[in-house]
């Protein structure tokens, strides 16, 4: 299958990576020219596992595509929340009738931001468990094991949803095709919804965190708002469950060492975080529906408190 994969950050190389190794067609595209410039000299390097690895696959520059002659069966749509329309209007040229759209951006409400360039019948919502860390340009680094669920958009396309699925999970991504896609990622959204912000804002892994002894009453406030603002859209979470994913989170053996992708934006490289797409998304929907959320409006004014001090971009 032809993938492209649109924004190469830590994620994006992941799931390059990982395609490239199960025999698809893939190409990167982003707009870290430095990043690109390595990958195309060097490859792209992982450290995969503890092991060492280096894939050739080609990265363009978003804003160099015109003489790029690929024909994408799929895009893989893996750039930052605030990035993604930039992203779209760029790929404008490669997405023909029949290229089917993945996304598995953090966060909620993207589709109001697909839907402006692609086919509703061509888009696939989704999110992951997957989690990468980028170490510089070109080099990543990629532990522990993770899931992918999706789901067609438009009616009927769910032998569409099936294919990508398959592709995914024939590169051990493990993909599987969900009957409710909202509820999987509003259960995302509380996921780092809690870690991302708070690891953040404390400075610490997922782990760490866990371990302390207000870890859980902070979790259950948090997740309290999400799943009251999810209802408010029929969107039905059990609580239980929800917490339960989250303190998988907290398992060292599993994924409890990584920083969470805002950690690593905003502490690590200084740059601007998602969390208007993920609390301050509940903040903003709470006020519509009237319903309270203090801790996540609190979060997403720390986080913002934060990107100001060190002056993130
Ligand atoms: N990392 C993780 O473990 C997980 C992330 N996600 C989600 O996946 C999506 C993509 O996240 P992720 O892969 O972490 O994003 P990254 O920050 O690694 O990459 C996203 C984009 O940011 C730019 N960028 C990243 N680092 C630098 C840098 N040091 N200097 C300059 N530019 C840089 C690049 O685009 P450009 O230069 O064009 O700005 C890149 O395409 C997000 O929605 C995230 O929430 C989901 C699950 C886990
Ligand atoms: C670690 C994880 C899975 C949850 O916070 C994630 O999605 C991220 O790093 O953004």
């Amino acid at each position: 299958m032809n993938i492209v994969i649109a924004g190469a950050g830590a994620m994006g190389s992941r799931f390059g990576i990982m395609l490239k190794q199960a025999g698809e067609n893939v190409i990167l595209v982003d707009g870290w020219q430095q990043h690109i410039d390595e990958i195309n000299q060097n490859g792209l390097k992982a450290n995969f596992n503890g092991k060492d690895v280096t894939e050739f696959i080609p990265a363009y520059n978003q804003n160099d595509l015109s003489d790029v002659d690929f024909s994408a069966d799929l895009v893989i749509l893996f750039t930052k929340a605030m990035q993604l329309d930039n992203m779209l209007q760029s790929l404008d040229n490669m997405l023909g009738k029949d290229t089917i759209v993945l996304c598995l951006l953090n966060g909620i409400g993207h589709e109001d931001v697909i839907k402006k360039y692609v086919d509703y019948d061509n888009i696939l919502l989704g999110n992951t468990m997957w989690t990468a860390g980028m170490e510089g340009p070109g080099k990543v680094t990629l532990f522990g094991n993770g899931s992918v669920d999706l789901q067609n958009l438009g009616e009927g396309k769910e032998d569409v949803a099936q294919k990508v699925a398959d592709v995914l999970t024939n590169a051990d991504l493990n993909a599987r095709v969900s009957s409710d896609i909202l509820t999987s990622i509003y259960r995302k959204a509380c996921v780092n919804g809690t870690m991302n912000g708070l690891c953040t804002i404390l400075d610490s892994n997922m782990a760490d965190f866990g371990d302390t002894s207000v870890a859980n009453p902070i979790v259950q406030k948090i997740v309290s708002e999400f799943l009251a603002v999810a209802r408010a859209e029929n969107v039905f979470l059990d609580e239980e469950a929800v917490i339960e994913q989250i303190n998988g989170c907290f398992n060292r053996e599993t994924i409890g060492l990584h920083h969470p992708s805002m950690y690593q934006d905003l502490i690590i490289n200084n740059r601007l975080t998602e969390i208007d797409y993920i609390n301050g998304a509940i903040v903003r929907k709470g006020k519509e529906y009237g319903i309270p959320t203090p801790y996540c409006e609190f979060l997403t004014q720390l986080i913002h408190s934060k990107e100001e001090i060190v002056e993130a971009k």
